[in-house]
């Protein structure tokens, strides 16, 4: 399908559909939407009580009746109806009114299936798109970032998301080489609390094992080590439970995962037909994606590679805004999107 001038457009949508988070650029506004991929389900009526960050907040805490379900998981649709509501609600918060049915660019991950494709273009048009267009994640983040990816340059993007890491060599507009593993922020907070069960018999929940990450949490020695308390539940005892934990022992329980995202980084450089290594060798590689705010991620990756590494200016939105980029070059959109 030929993406038309931008003059055509009467308004457009792009949207990057993330296992963590939902965003959404609309041309001329910037980012108007930015929410949890998650949504709450009444179990017995199958009905949806809330979506977003109004489901988020009932993570962990609701009744049995009522569950709050992450569509997305580790990358991949894991409910396509559920999806769809996610999608639906995303693009009418994201609407203005007046106009009709938008035209939307849909960022995906490297690894989706075709029947995967088809289910986030089916759910877009049910959700109120009149066109939908299929952009890898990768790219949109890459133009998010600022890389020159139109150029017969390598250029190497690490986003690190709520269910994978994606390590990408793009040139020319294409992908060259592109490494994805199932292991992103979700897989850290996954490892806080198995720490803190194994070695405490405290039960802590993922929003506050996610918290722990991002106060304390990180990849390589701090300057100065934090600590901070936890409230959990003290399984022998039944309890509610407060734990004093330090930042190295964080770092320890992170090791695992941190290792799996150095070892896809350090296969993807061994991949990359040589012109573009060196390339990249001097041009460094970039770093986005929530993952990656991780403290000292970068100073690991630097260490382990010994290239330059340099940290995007807003990981969380580098996807959406890529996107948002692509509305208005609607040669390289056609030249980039998924069929
Ligand atoms: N300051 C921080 N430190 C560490 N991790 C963080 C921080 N802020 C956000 N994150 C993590 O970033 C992840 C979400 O990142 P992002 O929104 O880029 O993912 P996504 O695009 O939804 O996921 P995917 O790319 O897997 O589809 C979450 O796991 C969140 O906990």
């Amino acid at each position: 399908m030929r993406f038309p001038a931008l003059s055509f457009w009467t308004h457009e949508l792009a949207i990057d559909l993330g296992t963590a988070n939902t965003v959404v650029y609309a041309q001329g506004k910037g980012i108007v939407f930015n929410e949890p991929s998650i949504v709450a389900l009444h179990v017995k009526k199958n009905q949806v009580v809330a979506i977003g960050s109004e489901a988020k907040k009932m993570f962990g805490r609701t009744p049995e009746n009522i569950k709050a379900i992450r569509p997305l998981k580790d990358g991949v649709i894991a409910d396509f109806k559920i999806t769809e509501e996610l999608l639906r609600y995303a693009i009418k918060t994201s609407l203005n009114k007046k106009f009709g049915r938008p035209k939307t660019i849909i960022c995906i991950p490297s690894g989706i299936t075709e029947v995967e494709k088809k289910a986030v273009k089916d759910s877009a048009l049910s959700s109120g798109a009149s066109q939908v267009y299929l952009v890898d994640e990768a790219i949109a983040a890459a133009l998010g970032v600022g890389l020159p990816i139109e150029e017969p340059t390598g250029n190497m993007i690490i986003d690190i998301g709520g269910g994978t890491t994606e390590v990408t060599v793009i040139s020319f507009s294409g992908i060259v080489y592109s490494k994805s593993v199932r292991v992103g922020g979700d897989e850290m907070d996954n490892a806080i609390i198995q720490h803190v069960k194994r070695k405490y018999n405290l039960l802590i929940g993922e929003r506050t094992a996610e918290l722990v990450k991002m106060t304390i949490g990180s990849a390589y020695p701090l300057t100065e080590e934090q600590e901070m308390d936890v409230k959990g539940r003290d399984l022998l005892e039944g309890i509610p439970k407060i734990l004093h934990i330090k930042s190295e022992e964080i770092r320890e329980a992170l090791t695992e995962v941190v290792a799996t995202i150095v070892d896809a980084v350090k296969t993807a450089l061994e991949r990359t037909p040589p012109e573009l290594s060196s390339d990249i060798a001097d041009t460094g590689i970039v770093l986005t994606g929530g993952g990656s705010l991780l403290q000292n991620l970068d100073l690991r990756l630097r260490e382990e590679t010994g290239l330059p590494i340099t940290l995007s200016d807003d990981p969380l939105m580098s996807v959406a805004m890529g996107a948002g980029k692509l509305i208005s070059l609607p040669d390289l959109l056609n030249q980039v999107t998924i069929d």
